[in-house]
């Protein structure tokens, strides 16, 4: 099996403090797993915050660098890339998503210019025809089309809307690889299911890897096919999601999933999609 991304023994600490009362802060322990560049897949980092999900997702995208281990994209050590090139060629392949929509967009910008000036970014693209087609086929993917994004500001559409968007602009390059930290907790319960089902479609249909980061238990219980739950910078449980969550076996996954979901699975999942229809 090659391997699509692969974290070896991933660790990062951060100093704390000041000068004279300054410890290390253990962000992240020792954390590896593999994801395939065969089987696309949804993996799930869950924990509650200060875990270390959003520090491992910052060292996958290469905005932070490990203390000690590796990680690898596509055979390359991330924390090697170092020219312009090799960065455009790497952000190209693993795109971000990030928590927050409203945030994500300039609310003095049109949202076409976001994505026209990702085509012409990461696509190389000049001519006027050619970005507003490769924008359109990125919306479609979303269950959108230029038509209907095309002169509007982000104020004009809700957070389940501008997700979309996110998601079509992080399209645009052809990733194999998106990296979600949060991406549904701004976004209304009711929408919520409809974000996170898109995640399943672009795996299934582009073959798109997605690790997926979130505190929510039923969204995580949902939509993936693997999960790793952290606490406190450490893996404390890894396996099919099914199992984990449904099953877990650590005393911490346990109080997490305990609060949220029953042990017998088919009740779980009604309560999972009430949650997710925003019923509950
Ligand atoms: N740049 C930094 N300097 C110092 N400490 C940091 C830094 N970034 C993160 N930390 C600390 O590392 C730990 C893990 O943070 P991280 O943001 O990865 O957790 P998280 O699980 O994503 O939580 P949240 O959901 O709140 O973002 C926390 O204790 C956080 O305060």
């Amino acid at each position: 099996m090659s391997a699509l991304l692969e974290l070896d023994r991933v660790n990062k600490d951060y100093r704390i403090g000041g000068f004279l009362d300054s410890s290390i802060l253990h962000a992240v322990k020792n954390v590896s797993f593999t994801l395939s560049a065969e089987k696309p897949e949804i993996f799930t980092i869950v924990g509650e915050s200060g875990s270390g999900k959003t520090t491992t997702a910052r060292m996958i995208l290469g905005n932070e660098t490990p203390t000690s281990g590796t990680l690898r994209f596509m055979g390359q050590d991330i924390a090697g890339i170092r020219s312009r090139a090799d960065r455009l060629k790497f952000m190209a392949k693993a795109q971000p998503i990030f928590q927050n929509p409203f945030e994500a967009f300039n609310p003095l910008t049109t949202l076409d210019y976001y994505l026209y000036s990702t085509a012409r970014r990461f696509l190389g693209i000049k001519d006027r025809g050619g970005v507003e087609a490769a924008t359109d086929k990125a919306l479609n993917h979303v269950g959108l089309s230029l038509a209907e994004v095309r002169g509007r500001y982000s104020h004009e559409l809700s957070g389940g809307q501008l997700q979309r968007i996110a998601v079509a602009r992080a399209l645009i390059p052809g990733p194999r690889l998106i990296v979600a930290d949060e991406p549904v907790s701004m976004v209304d319960a009711s929408l919520r299911m409809s974000i996170v089902n898109l995640f399943r479609e672009l795996r299934d249909t582009l073959g798109v890897s997605i690790i997926y980061i979130t505190h929510d238990l039923s969204t995580a219980y949902y939509i993936s096919d693997r999960v790793i739950i952290m606490h406190r910078g450490d893996v404390v449980e890894a396996g099919d999601a099914q199992s984990v969550l449904g099953n877990p076996q650590h005393e911490y996954s346990r109080a997490l999933s305990g609060a949220v979901l029953p042990p017998d699975p088919e009740e779980a999942r009604q309560i999972i999609e009430r949650r997710m229809a925003g019923a509950v």
